[in-house]
């Protein structure tokens, strides 16, 4: 059987997100990492292809989605998806606006939608205004990001200055009306010449709905709430069965870690509940800048604690931090020295014995995956919403702890999803 759902998402923990959320709604997903060479996975209802580009210049955004897309075309899929972050996370130039239009193009279509909304993380949209909580965009702590700062809660406005097209909106009154009604707007927007459609969104409910207006469209747009309401589309016509939710993991063991870049506001929470808790390190960007060999002073610290528990390595610092640095390192500058930094750090760990890591941050999550040579993940149970535990697979099979020949199990934590205590909870969530 063919692949249904083509997803390409835009960094990590964002695939991993996704393929959570259309394996709890009944979809047989893989996640791989990167394009493929190969033929598509047997036995999947949807691929999501992670790519790490939400912060890459806009022309080489556009080159890899148009790649991710070519292969899933070849793969026979029936419909795509392009998934971003629930808050949004771009630049005035891009990359979410550019990589819809050439994705649309491609595939010969004048309409889409745009819908971050994630109300299970607090993420909804009203009036056209995206919310985190209670606090609209810019007044969240995404206003600090240390890549994407988001400073205008308007997405009609963001999205508009990012596309060549004409931005509309989907009112939440209509949203509230259900699918027909929704189906009908997106109709009028497109008579009046409007490409993309951002559309309002409270609630789950409202999810599903959107989702079942979407049933025809070939490109989605959005967070990965808007899948909720996607496998219904192909239950509908006899495409899917009906399944058990949940994949499940081999049994896992090996030794336990946390490796943290993300600064967002929910990480910080979660770092500072782990120091509490265990062995923690910190990686200092400016020692990194001065060539000093902070990867090794880490895996030998971390040498003389692993066997007595999980402990943490974290760059995660305070928006003040985290400016200083980037002010006498520059912004993508700092970003890559960390993140090439950590991701060392965990092929160290990986060698040491650890089998269960934990790691915070979408960017950091790409630079660790690339680093460990993992070429897909099988998703598991969820720990909180939007973050499930997965198993690594490398070309040939499994990835393995190298010590202990078990499953390399990984959770990679959007920055902004997850409990205080999501570090230390996560591994009772284990098989
Ligand atoms: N102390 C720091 N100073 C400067 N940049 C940092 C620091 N710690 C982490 N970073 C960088 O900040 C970025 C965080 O992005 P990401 O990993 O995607 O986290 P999130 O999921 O919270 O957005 C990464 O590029 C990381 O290397
Ligand atoms: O949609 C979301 O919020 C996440 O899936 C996601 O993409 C988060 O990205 P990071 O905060 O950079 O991990």
């Amino acid at each position: 059987m063919k692949v249904l759902l083509g997803c390409i998402a835009d960094d990590f923990t964002g695939a991993t997100d996704l393929a959570g959320m259309l394996v709890k709604a009944g979809m047989r997903t893989v996640q791989l990492i990167g394009v493929p060479d190969g033929p598509p996975p047997e036995g999947a209802d949807a691929v999501v292809i992670a790519l790490k580009s939400r912060t890459v210049p806009a022309a080489e955004a556009v080159s890899d989605a148009l790649a991710a897309l070519a292969w899933l075309q070849r793969s026979g899929c029936q419909q795509f998806y392009f998934k971003y972050c629930s808050t949004f996370d771009s630049t005035p130039e891009g990359n979410i606006g550019p990589v819809a239009e050439a994705l649309m193009q491609a595939l010969d279509t004048d309409f889409t939608i745009a819908c971050p909304a994630f109300p299970a993380n607090g993420r909804t949209i009203y009036k056209g205004y995206l919310f985190v909580g209670d606090e609209l965009l810019n007044e969240s702590g995404m206003r600090n990001h240390p890549l994407t700062p988001m400073t205008d809660p308007s997405l009609v406005r963001v999205l508009q200055q990012q596309v060549k097209g004409s931005v509309g909106l989907v009112e939440y009154h209509t949203v509230a009306k259900g699918a027909a009604a929704i189906a009908a707007r997106f109709a009028e927007l497109r008579s009046q010449g409007v490409s993309l459609a951002v559309t309002d969104a409270l609630t789950n409910h409202d999810l599903v709905s959107i989702g079942a207006a979407c049933a025809d469209m070939p490109l989605i747009t959005g967070g990965s709430g808007i899948a909720l309401g996607l496998p219904e589309n192909f239950r509908r016509r006899n495409l899917l069965a009906r399944l058990d939710a949940a994949d499940r993991l081999p049994e896992t063991g090996g030794l336990r870690a946390v490796i943290s870049g993300s600064c967002s506001v929910a990480t910080q929470k979660q770092v500072a509940a782990m120091q509490k808790a265990a062995p923690s390190f910190a990686v200092d960007p400016l020692a990194l800048a001065r060539g000093d060999d902070v990867a090794g002073a880490a895996l030998a610290w971390a040498a003389q604690h692993i066997e007595q528990g999980p402990l943490l390595v974290y760059a995660t610092a305070a928006p003040e931090q985290v400016r200083a640095v980037q002010s006498q390192l520059g912004v993508a500058e700092a970003g890559e020295l960390v993140e090439r930094a950590l991701a060392a750090i965990a092929v160290g760990l990986v060698k040491l014995g650890v089998g269960q890591l934990i790691v915070a941050g979408g960017e950091t999550s790409g630079a660790v995956v690339k680093a460990l040579g993992i070429t897909g993940l099988r998703i598991g149970p969820e720990i909180d919403p939007g973050v499930p535990w997965t198993a690594a697979l490398q070309d040939g099979g499994a990835a393995t702890s190298s010590e202990q020949a078990q499953p390399l199990v990984l959770a990679l934590k959007s920055g902004n999803f997850g409990s205080e205590d999501f570090f230390t909870k996560a591994w009772s969530r284990l098989p």
